[in-house]
């Protein structure tokens, strides 16, 4: 059997508040694979969102671990995952909107220390990701929801990620253009081979996704 590309083993996350404890996640176990997409559903306040932090190596859980190809990613170190193996795109997209589409992504590539082109290669994103090319130099203020959504979407996997994370990405968007949306994230698992893991309440992309894992009352099922 091939080593998963993601494994969550034992995964606990308490939060203390006052004198009180609230275990929101309760040893959650599984295995991602690398080629596949996943949406993680579940009540609003269920834990999908911390469990998105832990899975991308933004927080670290109170027990359990998360590893990378085999690696546990506190060893391998937080900053290194993220940089090298793992990005997210968040549900407030965090693009820096004075600067151009091409912009954006070029100035991640330097700040993660990405080697080559990196012009081209942001050209390159944009393109496999629809966005046309008079839009590629316009300043991401001035993009619609669902470009400005595909311009975050090229940065994560700028950095030549293996596995990208996405926080709601279509829970800002209309039907047509949120269906564009999860046509790019199944097209990156399928024919690009990243492990893709969506946190959503839509339907339409959990019909979308190879799997679908519930997470009720701190457990996946
Ligand atoms: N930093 C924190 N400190 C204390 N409690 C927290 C913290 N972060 C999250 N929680 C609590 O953990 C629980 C799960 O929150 P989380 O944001 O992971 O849920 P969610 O399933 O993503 O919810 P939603 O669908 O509404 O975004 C909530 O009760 C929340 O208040």
């Amino acid at each position: 059997m091939t080593t998963p590309v993601l494994e969550l083993t034992g995964l606990t996350r308490s939060y203390e508040s006052g004198n009180r404890r609230r275990t929101v996640l309760k040893g959650v176990d599984h295995a991602f694979e690398a080629g596949r997409m996943y949406a993680i559903v579940g009540p609003s306040g269920s834990g999908k969102s911390t469990l998105l932090s832990l899975a991308s190596g933004l927080d670290s859980p109170t027990a359990g671990t998360v590893r990378f190809r085999g690696e546990d990613i506190a060893e391998l170190g937080l900053g290194r995952y993220r940089n090298r193996h793992a990005a997210t795109v968040f549900q407030s997209l965090n693009l820096l909107t004075y600067m151009t589409a091409v912009q954006n992504i070029t100035s991640a590539m330097e700040i993660t220390g990405v080697k080559g082109p990196r012009r081209k290669r942001a050209v390159e994103l944009l393109d496999l990701l629809g966005v046309e090319r008079q839009d590629q130099h316009r300043r991401t203020l001035q993009l619609s929801g669902g470009q400005q959504q595909r311009v975050a979407i090229a940065r994560a996997l700028a950095c030549e990620v293996d596995v990208l994370f996405a926080d709601e990405p279509t829970g800002a968007l209309d039907q047509e253009t949120a269906a564009g949306i999860i046509e790019v994230f199944r097209k990156l698992a399928h024919d690009d081979g990243k492990c893709v893991i969506v946190v959503t309440h839509s339907r339409e992309v959990a019909n979308a996704s190879d799997e679908v894992l519930q997470l009720k009352r701190g457990r996946l099922t």
